[in-house]
């Protein structure tokens, strides 16, 4: 992959992205890591913007700090976006149209919602671009996304809360899934590193074999596991009650869409 990228911010999702990129075909020279708090990295890191070194043209400068400091961050990188680069943003709620204000309407700007699962080449990122977003941008955001998992593009701003809310924060309601049924098997009378096995086992080995089975939806799957009037069929009458999963989550991503619109203003 011939592209050179500047990333502002290596925290945990930058980080994950960084370290899916040099797993796999990014060369470590064609990067440039911003990171106040340092960090052990195969790449050059430096400390704040004026630490760039002269003549390092990104072709796409991604954005990965908190939502909350994009404003008094984004002024050092403008002299990029007037170079001709596309800043690709993973902000939570960060809308294009405040990036337009701080970087000038000229400005290439793709809104990004990546996942952890990157880190392993596994995420899925959905991005929605500005208007000044050319084709080539375009295949260049694809190629260095792609890099770390799935790539969907939107063209309706509107949908990313959802997005951020489904699989932007998702992964954290998988493993939360993984806590809750060890602790459900504690209680069921299991040793606790017992119950931590098995519900950390469970979760992985029921994700990849949906990872493998594509083409079968997981209401499929699920049916398999499923005897007439057996163990799964007990379990589910509990899940899958009015008052149940679907409730919850549906309430669950409505909060998580909330708060992107909040982070937004
Ligand atoms: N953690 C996740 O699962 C996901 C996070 N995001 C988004 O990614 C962004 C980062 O989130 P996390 O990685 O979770 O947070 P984090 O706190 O782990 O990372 C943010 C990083 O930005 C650095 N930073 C602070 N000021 C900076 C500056 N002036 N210049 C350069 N770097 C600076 C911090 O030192 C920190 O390492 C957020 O906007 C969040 O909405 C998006 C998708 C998933
Ligand atoms: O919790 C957050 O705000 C970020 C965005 C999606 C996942 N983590």
């Amino acid at each position: 992959m011939s592209l050179s990228i500047l990333l502002v911010g290596c925290g945990k999702m930058g980080g994950a992205m960084l370290s899916g990129w040099l797993d796999r075909s990014l060369r470590a020279e064609d990067v440039v890591v911003v990171e106040p708090g340092g960090a052990e990295l195969p790449v050059k890191v430096v400390a704040a913007a004026d630490g760039i070194p002269e003549g390092f043209r990104p072709d796409v400068v991604v954005l990965a700090v908190k939502p909350q400091v994009m404003d008094d961050v984004l002024p050092a990188y403008a002299r990029f976006a007037a170079a001709g680069a596309v800043f690709l943003s993973i902000a939570a709620g960060r809308t294009l149209a405040s990036f337009e204000r701080l970087l000038g309407a000229d400005a290439a700007i793709v809104r990004a919602m990546p996942n952890t699962p990157a880190a392993v080449g596994r995420g899925i990122t959905v991005c929605c671009p500005n208007d000044a977003v050319g084709p080539a941008m375009r295949d260049q955001c694809t190629m260095l996304l792609e890099a770390v998992g799935q790539v969907a593009w939107v063209e309706d701003e509107g949908q990313m809360d959802a997005v951020t809310a489904v699989s932007g924060s998702g992964p954290a309601y998988v493993f939360l899934l993984a806590e809750t049924l060890a602790r459900a098997g504690e209680a069921a009378g299991l040793p606790a590193s017992l119950a931590a096995q098995l519900a950390r086992a469970t979760v992985c080995g029921a994700g990849e074999l949906m990872h493998r089975c594509g083409d079968d939806e997981p209401a499929q799957l699920r049916k398999n596991v499923t005897s007439p009037n057996g163990t799964t069929a007990a379990a589910l009458d509990v899940l899958m009650a009015d008052d149940g999963l679907a409730a919850l989550m549906e309430r669950a991503v409505a909060a998580a869409a909330r708060r992107s619109k909040e982070l937004a203003s």
